[in-house]
């Protein structure tokens, strides 16, 4: 293998590559060796939790890509879909997982999300034949279980007039709901606090700290023991990492070794233990060790709770502003299902409610951007007429912003109208070259419309190789819960909360005054709750 090539470890020498290029372009004759243009202004947003919001102006005035440097550190901002189909799915190999994999590495280990390439292909491989449709399947009846709970609480807190930050409450149920599926686990934290509950948050806490901060000072020798609040993450990890570690030796010892065929085909009405953890011990052929199960199961734990739970708060949010929307989706929720939970079947019929989902997922995704680092020289296509043609040089670090592409007028009519009906219609704009626009017809007989309906222009769970293995899932699971709360609750924003807690309900220009947090990177997530006044519905 030649140096510079994907595959070959980034060195010194490509950093440095790197910085002289920014030294070039800020002090030298613009553009530099990459041809992007350099943003530049105020970037006050970027360090304060909103930072989608502030790539998103450098998006309006320099289109994509632009180049934005932090003293030696740059990235390369992408926001066009034909760029981004290139680097998810066309040159792929091209590109790793750069910082993200850095920040997350401590936490996750090597699942799937930091796993270097190599590692990566061999347990995707493993990973995805677990998520099967007869599992899907069964599944539905896992999140209804779940939601059992949060029924019986919010009727509860409905008797007494109590108020519900339902961020909370949708968190709770995504964790339960995680726990049960993946490995089997009870959390409970709908209705109680427990030690592991606290570990999980303490983690993903500590995940988000991380991705903002410039220095990784955890990685200085002995920090861990000096540091009260590493002394604690690693306090509360080691908590987790038991709690894991003790369910996979459960799994292990009742291993019944099967083919990946006669596992998909398990009749999961007479399975004990259903989980996803079950299917990788069981699976012939994959003989795992504990701590790459250990890694696995971190990374959905992670990956999979919060980003549903901010889905179902946006959904909400958005619902109670739009009340014919919420008409029209209580409608078809009446309709479908009543009074019984739903099935799978049901879900595949209440295509307004996905609708909905797909629709808060475009406005509001998690995460808003995705991050990537070059492995070598890479030249992106031109798309929007008005970009420049970039040369990606090794080590660049990178940001695809989901979020300009999924609010940008030359992908979507009206961007900032929560208009769940446009996914019925047909989008094209002549100015993207190599861009197919938007086709209803590319995602019959699918649960959502994925990014190739939207040729790239749709990416909530990114695209390529690399895609989420849980959108399915996901969607599900959304769907189902979106479904059960609306059709026994009424729900009003609660400006007084809101006031206190930071949050401007009923006016929200942009996203800039978020009643939750959005994630400037895969992980991050500053709570401000969605405090709302619940009543039982009157039918
Ligand atoms: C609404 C819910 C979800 C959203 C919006 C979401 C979003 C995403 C996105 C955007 C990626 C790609 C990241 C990248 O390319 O850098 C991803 C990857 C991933 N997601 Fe999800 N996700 C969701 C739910 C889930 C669930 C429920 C699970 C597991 C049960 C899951 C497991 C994963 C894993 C393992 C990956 C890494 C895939 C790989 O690199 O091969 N996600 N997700």
């Amino acid at each position: 293998m030649r140096l510079g090539e994907p595959g070959t470890p980034m060195t010194l020498g490509d950093s440095a590559n790197v910085f002289r290029t920014n030294i070039e372009q800020i002090y030298g004759d613009f553009p530099s060796k990459d041809g992007c243009p350099l943003a530049e202004g105020a970037l006050d947003d970027l360090a304060s939790g909103t930072m989608f919001i502030g790539l998103q102006r450098y998006f309006n005035s320099y289109s994509s890509p632009y180049k934005l440097c932090f003293g030696p550190k740059s990235f390369l901002v992408v926001s066009d879909p034909v760029q981004a189909k290139h680097i998810l799915l066309d040159a792929n190999v091209n590109y790793d997982k750069g910082i993200l994999a850095e920040i997350l590495e401590e936490v996750m280990g090597q699942g799937l999300i930091p796993a270097s390439p190599e590692l990566w292909k061999v347990r995707r491989k493993q990973i995805v034949p677990g998520f099967h449709k007869a599992w899907l399947e069964h599944m539905v009846g896992v999140f209804n279980y779940c939601n059992t709970p949060l029924v019986e609480k919010l009727e509860e807190m409905a008797d007494k007039g109590e108020r519900v930050d339902m961020e909370e409450k949708f968190c709770s149920v995504a964790l339960d709901i995680i726990g049960k599926s993946v490995f089997n686990y009870d959390f409970g934290s709908v209705t109680k606090e427990s030690p592991v509950i606290k570990a999980v948050y303490s983690a993903l806490v500590e995940t988000e700290h991380r991705s903002m901060t410039p220095a990784p000072y955890w990685k200085i020798p002995g920090a861990n023991f000096v540091v009260p609040r590493l002394r604690k993450f690693q306090s509360n990890l080691k908590t987790l990492d038991d709690t894991l570690n003790e369910l996979i030796g459960i799994a292990k010892d009742t291993r019944q070794v099967e083919d990946i065929e006669e596992l998909e085909n398990r009749d999961y009405a007479n399975v004990k233990d259903p989980s996803l953890l079950r299917f990788l011990v069981d699976m012939r052929g994959a003989d795992i060790d504990n701590k790459q199960l250990r890694d696995d199961l971190m990374t959905m734990l992670i990956a999979g709770h919060e980003t549903t739970a901010a889905v179902l708060t946006w959904a909400l949010f958005e619902l109670k502003r739009n009340p014919e929307e919420m008409k029209k989706v209580r409608d078809e929720i009446d309709e479908v299902i009543g009074d019984k939970m739903p099935d799978y079947a049901d879900i595949k019929k209440m295509l307004r409610v996905r609708l909905v989902i797909a629709e808060t997922l475009r406005m509001y995704p998690e995460p808003p951007l995705l991050i990537r680092r070059c492995r070598t020289e890479d030249e992106l296509p031109q798309g929007h007429k008005d970009n420049s043609k970039g040369t990606v040089i090794r080590g660049m670090d990178m940001f695809l912003s989901v979020y300009n592409i999924h609010r940008s007028p030359r992908y979507w009519l009206e961007p900032d109208k929560f208009d769940p009906e446009r996914f019925l219609r047909r989008f094209e704009n002549p100015d993207v070259e190599g861009w197919k626009g938007f086709d209803p017809a590319r995602w019959e007989g699918r649960l959502y419309p994925n990014e190739g309906a939207a040729d790239f222009a749709y990416l909530p769970f990114g695209g390529g190789a690399r895609k989420c293995v849980g959108d399915e899932f996901a969607l599900l699971e959304a769907t189902c819960t979106l479904a059960i709360i609306l059709r026994r609750f009424d729900f009003d924003f609660d400006g007084e909360e809101s006031a206190e807690k930071g949050g401007k309900y009923d006016d929200h220009p942009q996203g800039l005054d978020h009643p939750v947090g959005m994630r400037t990177g895969a992980t991050i997530h500053t709570r401000k709750g969605l405090w709302m006044k619940v009543k039982k519905r009157e039918l």
